[in-house]
């Protein structure tokens, strides 16, 4: 059985889901003759099956989902309930607004600068992206405002229908969104479409949380109580990075709103197209319109977002220099902020480990999403006695790595985001030959064969033998495809060495031992350790770092802490003993 569960996205609830994930409707992919085509056949539209049970609110009565975000080429109606799409690299052009508030795409109010954003797996530019103002953002936080006074005072069970029914949209609408997500981040379409089934994961999560959220009653003396009251914060902000764009939404989305709060998201400026097919999707499920709204614009445009008096509280994915900003912002507001920044991750494989999966779990621990992982194993430390073979598997199998058009169903890795990031992570590997490292495969430019592929950002994955702890390449965040392979010959000095860095977002360990592993994974300083795998990212589970790359958490029970607030209400049931 060839098929890849153990990607992320293949557990769910305890079981591990069919790959791939069966939606409402039968989606088929198929590649044309022409070799770069990828055309969806869809059953569905108005007949889709509406698996919601109990009292449906009112809201969810609203009127179907706005026209197409994206003008996909050939985007034509066969027949009632039958739609036929078909896009393909280079030819889809962004036509509508990508500003969303009020529930509707609307142009900013203000700002106008404009920023071009590119398709990585062609350089071509998919439209240029105004940035928002002061005069937007205020708009959409008051927009927010508006639709959080509805949306708090609905019951936790009311919200979860209406996730669930926001959940199962993804769901059915997977494939295109998936597109959308490759055309704009240059991610292998079979990557995206895990990161859209982790999405509607996620928020089918916290519908399902929402009913439960609850508060504690606590007896006092001579019949008095107390009791807690878990509530909303307010208005959000969601700022997100590009590489996860509509799956980085919806980890901030389904706590905040499954809680009772607003949101207004920015999306990265490379990255702006997906997230606005969300929030439309908020729309059609049944929100109050305003409660998910989109500014869209680089640093200026969320430090207003982060400024505004009427935000409550900043949710933050990024890098570690910009969290540093947000948070000195947050403080002088008094909000709370969460912070989910860079990784230099360990991931430390012993000799008695299986070979074979731990040969698996370095490329997965380092080459997903063109090795744009915040969580990733770069540092890959093996036992000295399984140096050799382990080496030489890895540099095989990276070898093999089918590079190219990512809407194609064999790519495996995509285009790197865009022409300033490719030229970092090139500088990071010229640096690493100058300290030292042997280039054991990969690093170089990859030019694809077709035609109209030739100006993406593609590079061949790399692998580094020869690595030092000191060198650039060991202690810096690349962000692209790079691995290092480090040496060590004894469990204390690689756990010293694994926690040698200012990054404590993930680490990993492959070994056969019980006691050896959990002993490692207690004594790594990450708040994301996986045991014999590495990148699952189930959504019931909480994820976020410690040290340089941040606190608060995403996912699980945990991130509810982080969208909430406990109102305490002491209630006295005899005469008041005054002191006076
Ligand atoms: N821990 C996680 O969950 C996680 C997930 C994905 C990415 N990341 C990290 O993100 C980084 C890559 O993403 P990036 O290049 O988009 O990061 P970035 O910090 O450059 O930008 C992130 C977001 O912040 C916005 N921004 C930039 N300056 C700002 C400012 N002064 N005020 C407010 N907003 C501002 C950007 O427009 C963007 O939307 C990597 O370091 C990666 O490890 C972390
Ligand atoms: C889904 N992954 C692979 C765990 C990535 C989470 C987001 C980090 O960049």
């Amino acid at each position: 059985d060839a098929r890849p569960r153990s990607l992320p996205g293949c557990h769910q609830a305890g079981r591990r889901l069919p790959w791939p994930p069966t939606s409402g409707r039968e989606v088929l992919l198929k590649q044309s003759p022409q070799g770069s085509l990828a055309s969806a056949t869809s059953l569905g539209g108005a007949s889709r099956p509406r698996r919601l049970t109990g009292s449906i609110p009112p809201m969810l009565a609203q009127s179907r989902l706005p026209s197409l975000l994206l003008q996909l080429p050939r985007l034509r109606s066969v027949a009632p309930g039958l739609a036929t799409m078909s896009s393909a690299t280079g030819t889809l052009t962004v036509q509508q607004p990508l500003n969303y508030r009020a529930g509707a795409r609307v142009q900013p109010a203000d700002g106008g600068q404009l920023e071009e954003v590119f398709e990585p797996a062609t350089g071509r530019v998919l439209c240029k992206l105004p940035c928002s103002g002061e005069k937007e953002v205020d708009l959409a936080v008051q927009s927010a405002k508006a639709a959080f006074k509805i949306w708090s005072q609905m019951s936790g069970m009311e919200r979860c229908r209406v996730m669930l029914e926001a959940a199962r949209i993804i769901r059915e609408q997977r494939e295109e969104i998936a597109t959308m997500e490759t055309i704009n981040n240059g991610k292998s379409i079979f990557e995206a479409r895990v990161d859209i089934d982790i999405s509607w994961q996620c928020l089918e999560y916290y519908a399902g949380l929402a009913g439960s959220l609850a508060g504690e009653h606590i007896q006092l003396p001579g019949g008095s109580f107390g009791y807690t009251r878990r509530e909303p914060l307010g208005v959000c902000v969601g700022i997100g990075a590009w590489n996860y764009p509509f799956q980085i939404a919806c980890w901030k989305s389904g706590p905040a709103l499954a809680c009772g709060n607003a949101m207004v998201f920015k999306p990265s400026p490379f990255t702006p197209i997906s997230v606005v097919r969300l929030a439309e999707i908020f729309t059609e499920a049944g929100v109050p319109k305003g409660l998910f709204n989109v500014v869209q614009g680089g640093a200026a445009t969320g430090q207003l977002l982060c400024q505004h008096p009427d935000v409550a509280k900043i949710s933050f994915t990024g890098s570690v220099p910009t969290g540093m900003k947000i948070m000195e912002m947050a403080a002088k507001g008094i909000k709370p902020v969460t912070l989910e920044l860079g990784g230099k991750s360990p991931l430390i494989i012993f000799s008695d480990a299986d070979l074979e999966n731990a040969v698996k779990g370095a490329l997965m621990a380092n080459f997903l999403t063109q090795g744009e992982v915040c969580c990733n194993g770069t540092r890959v430390f093996v036992e000295r006695k399984i140096l050799d073979t382990f080496t030489k598997e890895v540099v095989k199998r990276t070898q093999k790595i089918k590079i190219g058009d990512p809407l194609l169903e064999d790519t495996r890795m995509g285009a790197l985001i865009n022409r300033p990031h490719l030229n970092r992570v090139q500088g990071f590997i010229k640096q690493a030959k100058e300290q030292g490292a042997e280039v054991l495969c990969g690093g170089d430019l990859y030019v694809p064969d077709d035609p109209k592929l030739k100006n993406g950002y593609y590079m061949r994955p790399c692998v580094l033998g020869n690595c030092k702890d000191d060198m650039t390449c060991v202690k810096e965040e690349i962000f692209g495809p790079v691995m290092a392979i480090l040496p060590f010959d004894t469990e204390e000095e690689v756990l010293e060495r694994a926690n040698a860095t200012k990054f404590g977002l993930a680490g990993g360990v492959f070994t056969r031992d019980i006691q050896k592993a959990h002993r490692v994974v207690a004594a790594l300083k990450a708040g994301m350790c996986f045991i014999n795998n590495y990148n699952v990212s189930p959504v019931e589970l909480p994820f976020g770092g410690y040290k340089s790359s941040g606190f608060g958490r995403e996912n699980g029970r945990a991130a509810i802490e982080y969208y909430s607030q406990l109102k305490t209400v002491c209630v006295e049931m005899g005469d008041v003993e005054s002191v006076f």
